[in-house]
């Protein structure tokens, strides 16, 4: 949806990118809701929502859609695992703070940024996006 509206006002070759928070706890939901979860309760209100509880554990996931010259619409994803904890005091960028990826003892929030980017969910889309641009688009 997103990917063909931005392909009819650009009308020619577009990259768009969504991403969407999972707790594993409620069947995967705020999922791609969490832009207007965020909005109304801010990083604690999502930490709250699992106090009830005990799986705290989360997917962030990045999706890519590059549209060719066409319309013709190919979609890759990148996936990271962590943890929803209590926000840090540092707060960077949308639900960062409360965020701690799987095996790091810090949040998003408190990670350099080149350290997010070597880990993150939108890397690991954009990379398979990199990939299928250097085998199949002629620049
Ligand atoms: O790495 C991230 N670390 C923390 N928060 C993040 C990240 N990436 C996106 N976010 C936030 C922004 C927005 O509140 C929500 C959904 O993102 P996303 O669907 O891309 O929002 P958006 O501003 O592009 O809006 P729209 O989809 O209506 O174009 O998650």
């Amino acid at each position: 949806m997103k990917a063909l509206a931005a392909f009819d006002i650009i009308k020619g070759p577009c990259i768009v990118e969504d991403t969407s928070l999972c707790f594993n706890a409620i069947g995967g939901l705020p999922g791609p809701y969490v832009k207007w979860f965020l909005k109304a309760t801010g990083p604690l209100g999502l930490y709250c929502m699992l106090k009830g509880f005990e799986d705290k554990t989360a997917m962030a996931v990045c999706t890519v859609a590059y549209v060719n010259e066409h319309g013709e619409v190919n979609i890759f994803s990148g996936e990271t695992d962590g943890t929803i904890v209590e926000p840090t005091a540092v707060e960077t960028f949308g639900w960062d703070s409360c965020f701690k990826p799987n095996g790091y003892e810090i949040t998003y929030a408190e990670m350099p940024k080149e350290e997010k980017n070597l880990i993150s969910h939108r890397m690991k889309a954009m990379y398979k996006l990199k990939e299928f641009i250097d085998h199949n688009v002629i620049i």
